[in-house]
């Protein structure tokens, strides 16, 4: 199985709020982009490491991450785009040709572990398509423009869906391809794949595997890093 893995971090990081990009913020001892780079790189199946940022980050990138670490996977780092689906697509104009699966992971997701990703790997090779979720919570309301309910769905039909979502390499190319073509702009991967008529798969993700959105989840993910160095 070979597996190229594009990493999207190429965002702004509005919620965040501060000036740097938040994928280059510390979290621990380790600046939040390199922590998620250590977990895929663990990863005998991916083949290569293309990450994402923004053009002017390039080289920072190259200097403080990658010169400093010692990575075993080769590498390319490249400027993204306006949204993040900009950002992968230049991530998939750049895939190695012998790929035939690709893994797109947030840069913002440092909290991913080795033992999803290779679960992950495992459900793709036997659908074609593995995307992480996990049961929803809370209660969910749809709403219309003026704040009034409209529904409720069933909680037990909802999940939210994080990354890593792997792929065939033709079947996201073409949805790629596809959205394109309509206009058509997704927050996630799969979405795009669903437009085609594909169905996606999801497997087990981690209440812990969460996405580093706002400040509050940084004392959280400080907090689950704390206690999963304890554990060793
Ligand atoms: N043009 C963009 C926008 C987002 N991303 C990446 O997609 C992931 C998920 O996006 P999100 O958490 O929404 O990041 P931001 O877009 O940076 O956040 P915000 O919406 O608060 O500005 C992040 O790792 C982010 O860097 C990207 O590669 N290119
Ligand atoms: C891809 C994603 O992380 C799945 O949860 C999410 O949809 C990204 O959305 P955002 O709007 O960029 O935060």
């Amino acid at each position: 199985m070979k597996v190229s893995a594009i990493i999207a971090a190429a965002g702004r990081g509005r919620r965040m709020g501060g000036k740097q990009n938040k994928q280059f913020l510390r979290l621990g001892n380790d600046m939040i982009l390199n922590l998620t780079l250590q977990q895929l790189d663990q990863i005998e199946e991916i083949k290569e490491l293309i990450v994402v940022v923004g053009a002017s980050e390039v080289k920072f990138c190259l200097e403080e991450i990658f010169a400093k670490g010692n990575f075993q996977t080769p590498y390319r780092v490249i400027a993204g785009g306006k949204e993040r689906q900009d950002s992968v697509r230049a991530g998939l104009a750049v895939l190695s040709h012998t790929t035939d699966y690709v893994l797109i992971h947030d840069g913002a997701r440092p909290l991913i572990t080795k033992e999803l990703i290779k679960n992950a790997l495992k459900t793709a090779k036997e659908k074609g398509t593995a995307v992480l979720a996990v049961p929803v919570k809370d209660t969910i309301k749809v709403v219309d423009q003026e704040g009034y309910v409209k529904s409720t769905p069933e909680r037990a039909t909802l999940r939210a869906v994080q990354t890593p979502q792997i792929f065939r390499k033709d079947l996201i190319c073409a949805a790629y391809e596809k959205a394109e073509q309509t206009g058509f702009y997704g927050t996630d991967d799969a979405s795009l794949v669903e437009a085609m008529g594909v169905p996606v798969f999801l497997v087990e993700g981690s209440y812990e595997n969460i996405k580093i959105t706002t400040p509050e989840d940084l004392l959280l993910a400080e907090e689950i890093l704390r206690r999963r160095s304890k554990c060793g």
